[in-house]
């Protein structure tokens, strides 16, 4: 082929380079996690992810307002719930006047075209910091998807637009599915965290909502990250059983799956690039020893090219910035 073919020819200038590019990230790609505390005034910094906060609903007003004005339209709230709320049934997760369904609809006031998901799991509720109902030290499957079901019901009559059910959980879908319809709820989505490896990647998510498990690990739930066939098998009974949209998590670690799931099926496919991998490019750009803004483009476009649909990451805001 050689002189014919001489592939460097594409890659000459930066215009041409630009031609010819597979891929490119823009704001639609993100959804964008965000931490909610109770209090007034509240900005704090999350020890284990720089440049990232917890915030209470007024400065949550704030952060959406320009999270929309940067092009940013959809968000994963995530709340840190009060010790004393805790107990082993996330009662609190379904008070009607809980801080996550306070937090629906002071952005859905705020900001009505802004997309809200909600994550759906117990843990940040649980006194054993578990996703599901403890029984004897163990994590009791159909009876936490009951709790997860009213939980589901709850968000989408505070107004949000999908929910996210990020537990493991056997058969959750079908069952928050069921429930959201017989209450007529039929336009709530469901965005399952359908591959979820029990990773150790998601350490400072844990610190920012103080929900690391009392006992034990997730191994019993979360899927083991030597496994890829069962990857496929839990993301097509999540669909079969009513997911509108999947999700692979973690990402860079993950990203064979995230291209074999894309492969395997026809609904939007998301990634999110969990609080490990956020922490970990900023501790090394802060030591000098990755150039940060490079890094997390490249990262950001690797899990494109997987076939990420969406993009939950924690640098959609530093990414945005960076395009404008
Ligand atoms: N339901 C828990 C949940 N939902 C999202 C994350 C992790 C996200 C991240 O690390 O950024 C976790 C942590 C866990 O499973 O222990
Ligand atoms: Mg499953």
């Amino acid at each position: 082929m050689y002189p014919l073919r001489r592939n460097r020819r594409l890659r000459t200038n930066e215009s041409i380079r630009t031609l010819v590019r597979e891929n490119i990230i823009t704001p639609s790609d993100f959804l964008v996690p965000l931490f909610v505390v109770e209090g007034k005034g509240v900005k704090e910094e999350i020890p284990s992810m720089p440049n990232y906060f917890r915030l209470s609903l007024d400065n949550l007003e704030k952060e959406v307002k320009e999270l929309w004005y940067m092009g940013l339209g959809a968000v994963l709230l995530f709340v840190k719930v009060p010790v004393n709320l805790k107990d082993n049934k996330g009662t609190e997760a379904l008070n009607p006047d809980g801080l996550m369904q306070r937090a629906i609809k002071t952005i859905k006031n705020a900001c009505p075209d802004m997309l809200v998901m909600t994550d759906v799991a117990l843990d940040p509720y649980s006194s054993y910091g578990h996703d599901g109902i403890v029984e004897d030290g163990q994590i009791i499957n159909d009876e936490t998807t009951e709790v997860l079901a009213e939980m589901s019901i709850s968000h989408a009559l505070a107004g949000a637009d999908f929910v996210a059910p990020s537990d493991m959980m056997d058969g959750r879908i079908l069952t928050i599915r069921e429930a959201l319809e017989e209450e007529g709820l039929f336009n709530t989505g469901i965005m399952s965290y359908s591959a979820k490896y029990a990773s150790a990647f998601y350490g400072p998510f844990r610190d920012a909502l103080d929900s690391a498990p009392g006992f034990g690990d997730k191994k019993t739930y979360q899927m083991d990250p030597a496994n890829r066939f069962e990857a496929i098998k839990e993301t097509e009974m999540d669909i079969d059983e009513g997911a509108d949209i999947v999700m692979i998590k973690p990402g860079l670690c993950y990203l064979d799956i995230v291209r074999e799931i894309k492969n395997a099926v026809d609904v939007p496919v998301a990634v999110y690039q969990v609080s490990g991998e956020y922490a970990m490019v900023k501790a090394a750009a802060e030591r000098g020893w990755l150039d940060h803004d490079a890094v997390m483009m490249e990262q950001l476009l690797a899990i494109k090219r997987a076939g990420a649909n969406i993009i939950a990451s924690y640098f959609a805001k530093d990414a945005v910035k960076l395009m404008s």
